[in-house]
């Protein structure tokens, strides 16, 4: 495996699902493998659990990490092709990428999307640059379209929790927010859950549609009721509308997830990538209770992030 980036294959997964579990019994066994190696973890956006969870990782497999804020920290990028830089930006991201991939033996780069330019985030252009211009092993710390790394953990989770024969009914539900959100954690889990075989069904209200081409295998059901029914772990995630890029379409509150909506799902467990909007996406009830794996995930990400440097090291 040279990048991250994204779900290549059931096998694939299920060998990094393997190795993550491997990893959560046993965190330091490979401490030996990462020896005087580095890596850069470059965020152009916020993080708690990406950041932590990704340093704990490399740490555990011996490698150094250093962590760069690059939105406070570091100078202005400029990513555009043949930019006169008499404005804003300071440096060009072909001479920082460069730099830091000649100190650097992985990069890892978190690059939210502008939800404005929906050719250039459809195209995951600022995360491509880091790809293009660094020339080393790159890991998504989640780009405009794809948070892989929340869905390798978000498997592993799934697997922990499911001991029957059948494939798990996992629902994907929108969920209400006061801001405009992006899709990529949605985008990815359709993309993990559907490549790792389980019975997916996303819930939207009209309008929210997510990139069809992440959702070829699922279902998809406009009534959060019916779309519920009997569901074994239900993913909430708020998204803008993906049509009507970037936009706040409707706000209904009634999305919001409490106890009522698991009158025929009485089984079913909750999960969600944090941070979440308590009492706005989900509520308190549900954080609080026994439904709830959002803590699981949340570990999950240290040996999801193992397992996939692992990976790259060899
Ligand atoms: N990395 C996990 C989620 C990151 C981001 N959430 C946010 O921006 C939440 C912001 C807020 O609640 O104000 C998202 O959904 O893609
Ligand atoms: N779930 C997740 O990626 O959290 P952070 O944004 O805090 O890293």
């Amino acid at each position: 495996m040279k990048h991250f980036t994204k779900f290549e294959s059931k096998s694939i997964a299920d060998n990094l699902i393997e190795k993550a579990l491997f990893y959560k019994a046993n965190p330091r066994v490979d401490k030996a493998l990462g020896e005087g190696k580095r890596i850069g973890c470059i965020f152009l956006n916020p993080s708690l659990r990406t950041r932590a969870s990704t340093q704990i990782a490399a740490i555990n497999l011996g490698m150094e990490p250093i962590v760069m804020n690059m939105d406070k920290e570091s100078w202005a990028l400029e990513m555009h092709e043949g930019a006169i830089m008499n404005k804003g930006t300071v440096e060009h991201v072909k001479d920082a990428a460069a730099v830091l991939g000649s100190y650097f033996d992985i990069l890892a780069i978190r690059a939210f999307p502008s939800l404005t330019n929906k050719n250039e985030d459809l195209a995951d252009f600022t995360f491509n640059q880091f790809v293009k211009y660094s020339g080393v092993p790159v890991i998504s710390l989640e780009s405009a379209i794809r948070h892989p790394l929340q869905s390798l953990a978000d498997m592993v989770t799934i697997q922990e929790n499911w001991n029957e024969k059948r494939k798990p009914k996992v629902v994907l539900t929108w969920a209400p927010h006061i801001k405009a959100i992006p899709h990529a954690v949605a985008n990815s889990f359709a993309e993990w859950s559907i490549g790792c075989d389980h019975e997916l069904t996303i819930t939207h209200p009209e309008g929210y549609d997510l990139d069809p081409s992440f959702t070829i295998g699922a279902k998809i059901e406009l009534d959060q009721e019916k779309a519920l029914e009997g569901a074994d772990f239900v993913y909430v995630k708020n998204w803008s509308a993906f049509n009507d890029y970037g936009k706040i379409v409707s706000t209904d509150d009634s999305w919001m997830l409490t106890e009522k909506h698991f009158e025929k799902a009485p089984n079913g467990k909750v999960m969600h990538c944090l941070p979440v909007r308590r009492n706005v996406e989900l509520s308190d009830e549900i954080l609080d209770g026994d439904r709830s794996l959002v803590q699981e995930q949340a570990k999950n990400r240290i040996y999801a992030a193992q397992a996939v440097i692992s990976q790259i090291l060899g």
